[in-house]
């Protein structure tokens, strides 16, 4: 049988705790022999609001999944310039790894953004898609998508770079080693 492998593509600016619950939930439910959490170079949809490096990112993703054993870091689309595509991205990992079974995993706010990402269709035909719930956000959608139900999350990088700005304590939001990480490198708070 192929490996089963889900990707849990992300700005994770900062990697909060609703992405280690997402994550944790569908490897559960879907039966998954691993998940990469694999941050992007330039999100296609968004500017990013920070001046954070993928180094930044790249530590404190490491620091969040380091005591997960099925969990580890894909840096795929570090190693291009530009905004990633996940089509392009999953179209060179398909080729790397031709015996994988790839689930991509994205929140509500996603599903509802399918129609509108880049080559939608071809990449539906290369990846299975596993969709979670989201407040705010409907999982409906026109796509094959697995729906994998998880308790609701109200945490986003949005609420907690917000709350950085604002003095307040992000403890429990993010893990403790991020929180020390965040401080240290003064990340979020002179913008
Ligand atoms: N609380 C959550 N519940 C369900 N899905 C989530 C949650 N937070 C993030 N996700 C999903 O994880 C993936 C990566 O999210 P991302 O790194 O952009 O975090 P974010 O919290 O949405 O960031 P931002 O607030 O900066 O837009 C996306 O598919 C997103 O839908
Ligand atoms: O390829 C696209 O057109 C596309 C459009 C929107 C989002 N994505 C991917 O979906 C994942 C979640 O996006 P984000 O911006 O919420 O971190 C991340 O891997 C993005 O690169 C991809």
């Amino acid at each position: 049988m192929k490996k089963r492998v889900g990707i849990l593509g992300g700005t994770f600016d900062p990697p909060h705790l609703g992405h280690l619950i997402v994550a944790n939930e569908v490897w559960q439910a879907l039966k998954l022999d691993e998940v990469r959490f694999m941050p992007n170079q330039e999100p296609p949809h968004k500017d990013r609001k920070s001046n954070v490096t993928n180094k930044d990112r790249e530590m404190m993703l490491s620091m969040s999944i380091n005591d997960h054993p099925h969990f580890s870091i894909e840096l795929i689309e570090y190693e291009r310039a530009g905004r990633s595509y996940t089509y392009d991205t999953m179209k060179l990992l398909k080729t790397r790894e031709s015996d994988v079974e790839f689930f991509f995993i994205i929140g509500a706010d996603m599903i509802e953004y399918l129609p509108k990402w880049y080559n939608i269709e071809k990449l539906n035909e290369i990846v299975q898609f596993v969709g979670v719930n989201r407040p705010g956000h409907s999982e409906k959608t026109q796509y094959p998508v697995i729906n994998v139900r998880i308790p609701d999350i109200n945490i986003s990088s949005t609420i907690i770079r917000n709350k950085i700005q604002m003095k307040q304590s992000i403890k429990y939001l993010v893990k403790d080693e991020v929180v020390e990480y965040i401080k240290e490198h003064e990340l979020y708070g002179k913008e």
